[in-house]
C-alpha cells in the first residue's frame, strides 16, 4: 500500500464484509477540457468490494470522472491510484490499470463484424495471450452468467439492446477485471430491457466485484449501492449511504436533484 493509499484508508464508510484494501484512491484531482474546469478537487476512496453509484445532473462530470479512472480521459492535477498503480503518462502503468479495470458504456461498443463469442474472446486472446479454446470456454461461462449462451454465434446487430449490453458485460468479465466501471449502461435501452441489464449488474454486485456505476436508476442505487456519490458542476457535493442519501439529503443541490428525479 502506498503512503497515499494508507493515509486515507480510514475516511470512507466501512460496512460489514467490506475489505480494508483500497481499490481506487483519488486525491485533489482536477481536470480541464481546454479552459473548461470540468472536475474540481475530487477526493474519493473506494474500498475493494464496494459498490458505488455516481449520480447528479446532466453535465456535472460523472462520465468524465469514471473515464479518468482508466485513463480514457487524462487528469491535469492531483492523483489517481488504481490497485496501487498511479496513473501518469507512463503507458506501462496505463496498460496495467486497464487490464484490471473493465468498462461498460451506454452504447455497448461491441465490434459489429465479430460474433458475440469473438467479441468476448478477442482481448483475452490478443492481450492476455490466452489460448483460443480456453478463452472460448471462459467466454461461454460468462455468457451463461449473463443468461445468453444461445446467442454466442450471432452478430451484435441480431441482438436486442438489452442482450447487447449483457454481451458487453460478459466481454468485460472475460478479462477477469478487479474493478468494473459502468457509464449509464441502461440509458440507451428501451424500458422493457432495462430490468434485464440491472438484474445482471445486481448479480455481479453479489459476487463482491468492486463497482462504480454512473446511472440515473435510483432504484438500483437504493438496492445495491454501498454509497451514493452526488456530483454537481464538477464537484462531489455529497456522499452517503443510499438510506441517508435518499431520506436525509444534506445539501440544497442534492435536495433539488432528488425532487426533480423522484418528484418529491
Ligand atoms: N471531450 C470533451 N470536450 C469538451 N467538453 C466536454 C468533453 N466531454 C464532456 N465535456 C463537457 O464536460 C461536462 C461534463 O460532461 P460529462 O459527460 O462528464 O457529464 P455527465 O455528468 O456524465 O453528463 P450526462 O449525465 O449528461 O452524461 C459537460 O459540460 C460536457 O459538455
Amino acid at each position: 500500500m502506498s503512503d497515499l493509499t494508507a493515509s486515507y484508508a480510514t475516511d470512507t464508510p466501512h460496512l460489514p464484509g467490506m475489505s480494508d484494501e483500497i481499490a481506487i484512491e483519488i486525491r485533489d484531482m482536477n481536470k480541464w477540457y481546454g479552459d473548461f474546469h470540468v472536475l474540481r478537487d475530487i477526493d474519493l476512496t473506494v474500498r475493494r468490494g464496494e459498490r458505488i453509484v455516481i449520480a447528479g445532473p446532466s453535465g456535472s462530470g460523472k462520465s468524465t470522472l469514471i473515464r479518468c479512472i482508466n485513463r480514457l480521459e487524462e487528469h491535469q492535477a492531483g492523483q489517481i491510484v488504481v490497485d496501487g498503480i498511479e496513473l501518469t503518462s507512463d503507458i506501462k502503468n496505463i496498460d496495467k490499470v486497464r487490464s484490471e479495470v473493465g468498462m461498460v458504456f451506454q452504447h455497448f461498443n461491441l465490434f459489429p463484424h465479430l460474433t458475440v463469442l469473438e467479441n468476448c474472446t478477442l482481448a483475452p486472446i490478443w492481450v492476455r495471450k490466452v489460448p483460443k479454446r480456453q478463452a472460448e470456454d471462459t467466454a461461454m461461462q460468462y455468457l451463461e452468467k449473463v443468461r445468453i449462451p444461445e446467442q454466442a454465434n450471432k452478430y451484435p446487430g441480431q441482438l436486442s439492446g438489452g442482450q447487447q449490453q449483457r454481451v458487453a458485460i460478459a466481454r468485460s468479465l472475460c478479462m477477469e477485471p478487479k474493478i468494473m466501471l459502468f457509464d449509464e449502461p441502461t440509458s440507451a435501452l428501451d424500458p422493457e430491457m432495462i430490468k434485464e441489464v440491472l438484474d445482471t449488474m445486481i448479480e455481479l454486485a453479489e459476487t463482491g466485484m468492486t463497482m462504480l456505476c454512473v446511472t440515473h436508476e435510483m432504484g438500483f442505487a437504493q438496492a445495491v449501492a454501498d454509497r451514493v456519490i452526488f456530483m454537481d458542476q464538477g464537484q462531489i457535493v455529497e456522499q452517503n449511504s443510499p438510506q441517508e442519501f435518499f431520506n436525509n439529503p444534506k445539501s440544497d443541490r442534492t435536495k433539488l436533484f432528488l425532487s426533480q428525479i423522484l418528484g418529491h
